[in-house]
């Protein structure tokens, strides 16, 4: 069996020797231009279309990502980079479950106790206790309920908050209310308090996060985006975040990447912002899931993680 991989940042010799390991009988090469030799699997971010195009023999592409928004747009512009019939995956959860939660419940709580008032009046010297927030007030609502959403509802239900998700269809999750479709979303946003997204981004999501949804939350609501920058009308965020529709928000994806200098974001007091780390690939749990997702694809099974190319996710 033969392995290709590409990755413009990741570490290439970690990667081949841990896939090698994996795998004993396959044989494990970093792609170059020119390479066209046979591959029966391709490992893949960021893909140059011609290490994918006319390899009709692969019988499996792994993105090593959650989010293929990258290689589907890339595929619409090369609809020949990916043969036809060839099935691409991508990473489910590999630790990035574990890394949402931690990011997740973590603000959650720091805007439940208020820690961001106080910071502010910090700021100012002032010795103040403030109201207590209450669970009760303080409804979390997922965007978006997939592997990563679904996990983060959970942690945060433990929490003891009321927790609803918003997905396609419903879902299942002790202790979270499930919505879903178009149809329910203004059910979902009233009184959601904290707005957590964790949609794919696909023609259906982009700008989901403007001004008409962001007016549907209770008020003095937070915002959480753990996705893509798209789904944020960031214009719309600063003004709701100026009426006080919105009390505070935490970004990790945007727009553009990296942030530029210039964004108003920056400078926002009631912005957090991180560089796109939510939950990043961790290589050893990765290649586990690759080698057992390839173990079944060759014992003829039909494993998780196959992206729709219909749905775009
Ligand atoms: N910030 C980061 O570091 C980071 C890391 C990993 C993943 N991500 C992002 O998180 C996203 C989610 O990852 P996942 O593994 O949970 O994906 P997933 O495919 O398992 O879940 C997607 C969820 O979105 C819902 N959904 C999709 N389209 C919808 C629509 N039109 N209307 C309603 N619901 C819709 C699905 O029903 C599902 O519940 C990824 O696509 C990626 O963009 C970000
Ligand atoms: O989708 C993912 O895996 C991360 O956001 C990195 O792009």
């Amino acid at each position: 069996m033969d392995i290709i991989f590409h990755h413009p940042t990741f570490n290439t010799q970690l990667w081949l020797e841990g896939m090698q390991q994996q795998l004993p009988g396959a044989t494990v090469r970093q792609w170059h231009p020119g390479d066209n030799q046979p591959a029966d699997y391709a490992l893949v971010w960021h893909p140059p279309v011609e290490m994918l195009s006319g390899r009709e023999t692969l019988k499996g592409v792994f993105a090593l990502g959650a989010g293929v928004d990258s290689i589907l747009s890339k595929l619409q512009a090369h609809p020949d980079m990916l043969p036809a019939g060839v099935p691409l995956f991508r990473l489910e959860d590999t630790g990035m479950a574990l890394q949402m939660q931690e990011y997740a419940v973590s603000q959650v709580l720091h805007w439940f106790r208020r820690f961001d008032d106080y910071q502010a009046l910090k700021q100012q010297s002032k010795w103040q206790p403030l109201d207590d927030y209450r669970r009760e007030d303080f409804t979390i609502g997922l965007l978006g309920a997939g592997v990563l959403g679904g996990k983060v509802a959970e942690s945060l239900a433990a929490w003891g908050f009321p927790v609803r998700c918003w997905s396609r269809s419903k879902k299942e999750y002790p202790g979270v209310t499930s919505f879903a479709g178009t149809e329910q979303l203004g059910d979902f946003l009233k009184g959601t308090r904290v707005l957590i997204n964790l949609l794919p981004n696909t023609p259906q999501t982009v700008g989901i996060i403007n001004s008409q949804l962001l007016n549907q939350l209770a008020d003095e609501a937070f915002v959480m985006n753990l996705a893509r920058g798209v789904h944020l009308v960031e214009s719309d965020l600063l003004a709701a975040l100026e009426s006080g529709k919105v009390k505070g928000a935490m970004l990790d994806v945007f727009a553009k990447e990296p942030l530029p200098m210039e964004s108003p974001l920056w400078k926002h007091p009631r912005i957090a912002i991180t560089p796109h780390l939510a939950a990043v690939t961790r290589p050893q749990e990765a290649m586990e899931y690759i080698a057992k997702t390839i173990r079944q694809i060759e014992n003829g099974e039909s494993p998780s993680g196959q992206v729709s190319l219909h749905h775009g996710y």
